[in-house]
């Protein structure tokens, strides 16, 4: 894949494309087994009566093609918190007072992990980019993570709030800006989501409830940006690079669009029950058709008409929506079986990680 050229910023310094320079992920410690979370989620949310939607939360697992997940310790939680589990009591207080300390702290264990693989003292992170949809406040999670971390006072935070599962890459998107547009900035990003704003007693008139329950799992994931001169992958902003620090991706290109009619198809409401979310059955075929004309404009944007038309030939990192998304995917862009490999490997060890995650080696 062709470089891409240097240019010149308005102060005549030779201005670089963004890269990332460290990646490290992080999850609570507490694990359930897919094969024993229908039997768990019954029995925390006192729900064993309702046998039928229990033997259809059976047969959601048993296709979901996830082998764990990991969670805060919900059952201490929900014995603090029964109104985390009874619709009739409003539970965003709850929720947002632990989500405020909880999903921080894991953030930050996730950062502590890029920041220890970059080489470079937390100290020299110039800017900060935290992304979640789990709880707001003010001020927010980001101020958290930069305590925990002890990151410099002055750090310049850039909060990110409700983006659902685009969130870390619209995260990644800005770090890629600032870096290029800010003499030897280095950006710490870091996106974290827990279940907690979520989590609800199944109900027969919201099956959604279902699939959020069986697919969706806590984690954080953190990566340090910089910007690179081209090719050599040794400098920063015509600077020699740190010699700790190695350029891992290249950030070429960084582009969003919207699939036509698809408003309601990945929509949240945050209400006094917490976060509402309903994917609507219809999502996996829903992206089949546009998705191959999305990846051919977002190409075209990066490398001009000359790019690649094999999709087989680039190395892929799909968010893990479910199975039936990443098959969709599959099936639409004729990949070989294998090539969505990293995305197949997060969803089966840690499910679906909504804005906080990042790809393993398959
Ligand atoms: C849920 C699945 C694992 C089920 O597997 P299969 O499709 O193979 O099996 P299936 O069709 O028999 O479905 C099993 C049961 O689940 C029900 N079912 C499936 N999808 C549903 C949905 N979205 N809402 C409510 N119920 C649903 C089916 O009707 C069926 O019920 P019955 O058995 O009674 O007939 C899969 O469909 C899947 O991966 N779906 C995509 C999930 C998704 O939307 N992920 C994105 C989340 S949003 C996201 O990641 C982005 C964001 O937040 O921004």
């Amino acid at each position: 894949m062709p470089l891409p050229i240097a240019t010149v910023d308005a102060k005549g310094r030779q201005a670089h494309g963004a890269a990332v320079l460290a990646i490290g992920t992080a999850n609570p410690t507490s694990c359930v087994p897919q094969e024993e979370y229908a039997d768990w989620y019954f029995r925390v949310t006192k729900s064993e009566h309702l046998r039928e939607l229990k033997a259809k939360m059976e047969r959601i697992c048993q296709k979901s093609r996830i082998k764990k997940r990991y969670f805060h310790d919900m059952e201490d939680t929900l014995l603090k918190h029964p109104e985390l589990v009874d619709s009739a009591l409003p539970s965003l207080d709850a929720r947002q007072s632990i989500l405020a300390s909880t999903m921080p702290e894991v953030a930050a264990a996730a950062a502590a992990r890029a920041i220890a693989e970059w080489g470079r003292p937390a100290a020299d992170i110039i800017h900060l980019v935290f992304s979640t949809s789990s709880g707001a406040h003010m001020p927010g999670a980001d101020l958290r993570h930069a305590s925990l971390l002890d990151l410099r006072p002055t750090v310049q935070r850039t909060m990110m709030y409700m983006n659902g599962c685009s969130a870390a890459s619209a995260a990644l998107r800005v770090a890629k800006d600032i870096a290029e547009n800010n003499h030897g900035a280095r950006v710490l990003v870091a996106a974290a989501d827990h279940t907690l704003i979520n989590f609800r007693a199944p109900h027969e008139d919201h099956p959604e409830t279902l699939i959020m329950q069986a697919l969706f799992g806590d984690s954080a994931a953190a990566v340090i940006v910089g910007s690179v001169s081209s090719g050599t992958g040794g400098h920063a902003n015509g600077h020699q690079m740190s010699g700790v620090e190695h350029p891992l991706f290249e950030m070429l290109s960084a582009s969003q669009t919207v699939v036509p009619n698809s408003e309601d198809a990945a929509a949240g409401k945050l209400t006094e029950d917490g976060l509402v979310f309903c994917p609507s059955p219809k999502m996996p075929a829903l992206l089949r058709q546009p998705v191959e004309q999305c990846l051919v404009d977002a190409v075209i944007g990066m490398l001009g008409s000359g790019g690649s038309s094999n999709w087989n030939d680039l190395f892929w990192a799909v968010h893990p929506g479910g199975p039936a998304i990443l098959d969709s995917v599959e099936a639409a862009l004729a990949l070989a079986p294998g090539k969505l490999g990293a995305s197949r490997h997060v969803l089966s060890e840690y499910g679906n990680l909504a804005g906080g995650w990042a790809p393993a080696p398959a």
